[in-house]
């Protein structure tokens, strides 16, 4: 029976409230509206921002919500006047959307399409309405995606097709982390051969910014992390070196410049601490050193240095989904994943169900897991 134009019940993980618990509930899912597509989630990583947002700490954040944004599904309907997906198509929703005509697309310099930038704040779609109910009230979207849910409804600007060879479960993991840090690498830094690089924060974001050096041909890679448990995993990653902060008495950016003669060509901080970034910044090499941020600081912090760090000619950048031009480039990046060039299934440590999805949560606060990624 097909559930076309229909509302489809299905369950998913609701926060309900900021600091407790997933709730694995019944919701009802609307057919799309024009411009939009309802896709059934089929896998979906768990990341930070998740995590942020649920524990309240989000200023945007509101309640109660479908989280989830690092989702793979097949498009189960479209509405009117979608011409890029169809229905039975695998999809990745995306977050950062790509319209391909406001200002932003149209510029080659930046990846940060601002056609829905409020409504997708507000965890709404554009036409200021939601389609998710549970027990009477109304649930919010999130990034445009809330892919914590057998079903979903996102924009077309929103989704990509990839390459049906590619498992889901993996390819999800295109949805955030990954390109995050890959690109950051890439298009950000755009780190060139025979680099000394620094990442700061080995979990997903800054193993996929070691795959990104790797592949960029950087000649020394080195991984900073409190803990020591993440260094052996890295080196599978393209970490030729280690450093923990703790083994030292002295700033970490001295250490580094001591390391390096001078410091890095490239330092990326992907762990979202203001403190950190400062010594991210401070390991660059004078007169050409780079740093990227991509780790998310908590809301209200600033990032402070001395400006001679900069007059002397070094040059501090961020980057959010690593500069790719979201439909354009994830299609590729499933491309170079089906060629054994992106390994992704690295990335993957854990899978849970959706009724597990609590304890996805916990593996990533605790540091066990790399991705843990829940099946539906
Ligand atoms: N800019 C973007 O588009 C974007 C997208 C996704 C995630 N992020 C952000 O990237 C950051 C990293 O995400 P993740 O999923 O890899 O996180 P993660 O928690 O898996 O990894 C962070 C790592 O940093 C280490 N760490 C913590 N404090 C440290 C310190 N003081 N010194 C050295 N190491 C320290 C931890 O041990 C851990 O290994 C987060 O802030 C996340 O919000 C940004
Ligand atoms: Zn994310
Ligand atoms: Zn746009």
């Amino acid at each position: 029976m097909s559930t076309v134009g229909k509302v489809i019940k299905c369950l998913a993980a609701v926060a309900w409230e900021a600091g407790k618990p997933l709730s694995i509930e019944e919701i009802e899912v609307d057919p799309p509206k024009a411009g939009e597509v309802r896709v059934q989630i089929t896998a979906t990583g768990v990341c930070h921002t998740d995590a942020y947002t649920l524990s309240g700490k989000d200023p945007e954040g509101v309640f109660p919500v479908v989280l989830g944004h690092e989702g793979g599904g097949i498009v189960e309907s479209v509405g009117e006047g979608v011409t890029s997906v169809k229905p039975g198509d695998h999809v990745v929703p995306l977050y950062v959307p790509q319209c391909k005509t406001c200002k932003f697309c149209l510029n080659s310099k930046t990846n940060l399409c601002q056609k829905v930038r409020v409504t997708q704040g507000q965890g709404v779609m554009p036409d200021g309405t939601k389609r998710f109910r549970c027990k009477g009230q109304e649930l919010y979207h999130f990034m445009g995606c809330s892919t914590f849910s057998q079903y979903t409804v996102v924009l077309e600007i929103s989704i990509c097709k990839v390459n049906e060879a590619a498992p889901l479960d993996k390819v999800c993991l295109l949805g955030c982390g990954i390109p995050t840090g890959y690109g950051a690498a890439l298009n950000t830094a755009k780190v060139e051969p025979g680099s000394n690089c620094a990442i700061f924060g080995l979990g997903a974001v800054g193993l996929a910014v070691a795959l990104g050096c790797r592949a960029a041909g950087a000649k020394r890679v080195i991984g900073v992390d409190i803990n020591p448990a993440k260094f052996e995993v890295a080196k599978k990653f393209g970490v030729t070196e280690f450093v923990n902060p703790k083994d030292y008495d002295k700033p970490i950016q001295e250490v580094l410049v001591g390391l390096t003669d001078g410091g890095l060509d490239y330092t990326f901080e992907c762990i979202g601490n203001v403190n950190t970034m400062r010594s991210a910044l401070e390991a660059c090499h004078k007169g050409w050193g780079v740093s990227v941020i991509i780790g998310v600081a908590g809301a209200g912090e600033e990032i402070s240095t001395r400006p001679f760090q900069l007059v002397t000619g070094r040059t501090w950048k961020g980057t959010a989904f690593g500069g790719y031009k979201s439909r354009d480039s994830v299609p590729q990046l499933v491309d170079e994943y089906l060629s054994k060039k992106l390994p992704i299934d690295d990335f993957v440590t854990h899978n849970v169900s959706l009724k597990e999805i609590n304890e996805a949560f916990h593996l990533m606060h605790s540091g066990q897991s790399i991705r843990a990624v829940v099946h539906f």
